[in-house]
């Protein structure tokens, strides 16, 4: 049976204040909420322990990538917050990512521990350009394996690689795929996009939808269209 495919509003709003409008209109049973570097930095974690006490599924994407000991203690500290999902980059390495993952062994309800494989940004002529060879697919295939090897839980992808990782990885493998465009939304700086109605068809577990939401008129019946292209 295809996954049922969950909406996380990315927050990229510049401060709280600026979040709080449609936060509040938003219903936890419905949406989960990303929390990324912008908001975070300017907000901290009293707001996101706020977003958790409201019954909010918290994804915390400040993407961690540094050495092992610095992410594994990053780790510790965004799970103390009680968020549902947080992120490392695969490209990290190996040992850094176990040391993520061991950073949560003791958790006793750990967040789910995702990687980051090839940002949807980037195209095969970015990643040509830091050194990468292979096509953007092809990378995130091998970052995945990484990361399913290690033992984490799925990885950030776009939704075009969806169906080659969950022939790779198995379905249960978390996929959680920025880059979702309603047609004729702007693509702005994303690259590998598609349509959250796409997406959803293909039981991807997450989809994180930023702009097409949040510079809406009306950010939260944005989201309900959304929401209701999913199902019908
Ligand atoms: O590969 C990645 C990883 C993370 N993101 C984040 O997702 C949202 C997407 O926002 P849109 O406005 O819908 O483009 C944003 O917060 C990114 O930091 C990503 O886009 N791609």
């Amino acid at each position: 049976m295809t996954q049922q495919s969950t909406v996380f509003v990315a927050l990229d709003y510049a401060n709280a204040e600026a979040a709080w409008p449609l936060i509040e209109q938003l219903n936890p049973e419905q949406c989960g909420l990303k929390v990324g570097k912008e908001l975070f930095t300017a907000a901290g974690p009293e707001f996101v322990r706020e977003l958790v006490a409201r019954d909010f599924r918290v994804f915390l994407d400040l993407k961690f990538h540094d050495i092992p000991t610095t992410v594994a203690k990053a780790v510790r500290a965004a799970a103390d917050l009680g968020v549902w999902m947080i992120n490392v980059h695969a490209s990290g390495g190996r040992r850094m990512l176990v040391a993520a993952r061991d950073a949560l062994a003791d958790y006793p309800n750990p967040p789910l521990l995702i990687a980051v494989t090839v940002l949807t940004s980037m195209e095969a002529s970015d990643l040509a350009e830091v050194g990468v060879q292979r096509q953007p697919a092809e990378q995130v295939k091998y970052l995945a394996a990484l990361a399913q090897g290690v033992g984490l839980d799925g990885v950030v992808c776009s939704a075009q690689e969806a169906a080659m990782i969950q022939q790779e990885c198995g379905k249960d493998f978390v996929l959680v795929t920025p880059g979702i465009r309603p047609a004729g939304a702007e693509q702005g700086d994303q690259r590998r996009v598609m349509t959250p109605e796409e997406a959803a068809k293909q039981g991807i577990q997450v989809l994180v939808i930023g702009r097409p939401i949040t510079q809406a008129d009306d950010p939260a019946a944005a989201l309900a269209a959304i929401q209701a292209s999913l199902t019908g």
